[in-house]
């Protein structure tokens, strides 16, 4: 197990640099084996990210009807909602990708499912469609995910129950202090089921949640410290965030 955090000049170069990475990293693996899976996120650099893969030229090498898309969290809003991150991915990525849409797998919204209890229990299911061997979800290649001021990562706030779930791969949050209220995420465990989890982040305002973070804090009062893939977890900030602005 590795890590590491790599600093780059800012916001733009994060999801530029984050770009490039997957998509190579997609080309390496589609080298040796497919389906790859890559679990999405939200938040100002996770969308520029996917913005940035779209205007990337390599963009078309990559063969996107190998590649599995999911998220890390969703805010329980309908479908189309601006502030779904669905509908930001779709936005800066996905409604220009050739990629089946049988593999883009979105959490229901309350268009769909009664509450976000429902919608977590329907993703666990579409997750244990393509589990790896023995476990409840597929490997995830590249776990792309953000950090909140607070810590929070995907929708597990600090001091939440949610935090403890260990049962389920995805659990319907309420009451985030970040708005909407209603959430579905999945639990640490899923999180952690990645060969790579990337973290990115930008802005003086992410500088101390980042830091706490990777100084090991209680992750019950800092969520990200917890956040531990397989094989190598990478903190790609820019000057600000890494606490070095000014
Ligand atoms: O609410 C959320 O926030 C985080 C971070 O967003 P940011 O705009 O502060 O970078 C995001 O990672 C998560 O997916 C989202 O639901």
């Amino acid at each position: 197990m590795t890590g590491g955090v790599v600093v780059h000049p800012d916001a733009d170069a994060v999801a530029r640099a984050t770009a490039a990475r997957l998509l190579l990293h997609l080309l390496d693996t589609q080298s040796v084996r497919r389906p790859a899976h890559v679990s999405l996120t939200g938040g100002g650099v996770g969308i520029a990210t996917l913005a940035a893969v779209a205007a990337s030229p390599l963009r078309d090498a990559v063969d996107w009807s190998g590649v599995h898309l999911w998220w890390g969290d969703e805010r329980f809003l309908p479908a189309g909602h601006e502030e779904r991150n669905d509908t930001g991915a779709r936005t800066a990525l996905l409604d220009d990708l050739p990629i089946p849409a049988e593999q883009v797998h979105t959490v229901a919204g309350p268009d769909e499912v009664a509450d976000a209890e429902t919608a977590a229990a329907r993703y666990a299911d579409e997750l244990a469609r393509f589990a790896s061997p023995g476990s409840a979800s597929p490997v995830f290649d590249v776990m792309l995910l953000g950090i909140g001021p607070d810590g929070h990562v995907a929708s597990l706030f600090p001091h939440q129950a949610t935090l403890d779930v260990t049962d389920r791969t995805v659990v319907g949050v309420h009451d985030s202090p970040k708005p909407p209220p209603d959430r579905v995420s999945l639990t640490l465990p899923a999180l952690n089921h990645a060969t790579e989890t990337w973290v990115v982040a930008a802005g003086e305002q992410k500088a101390d949640a980042v830091r706490r973070a990777l100084a090991g804090d209680d992750w019950h009062a800092t969520p990200a410290a917890a956040l531990q893939a397989r094989v190598r977890t990478l903190w790609l900030v820019d000057l600000a965030a890494a606490g070095s602005a000014g």
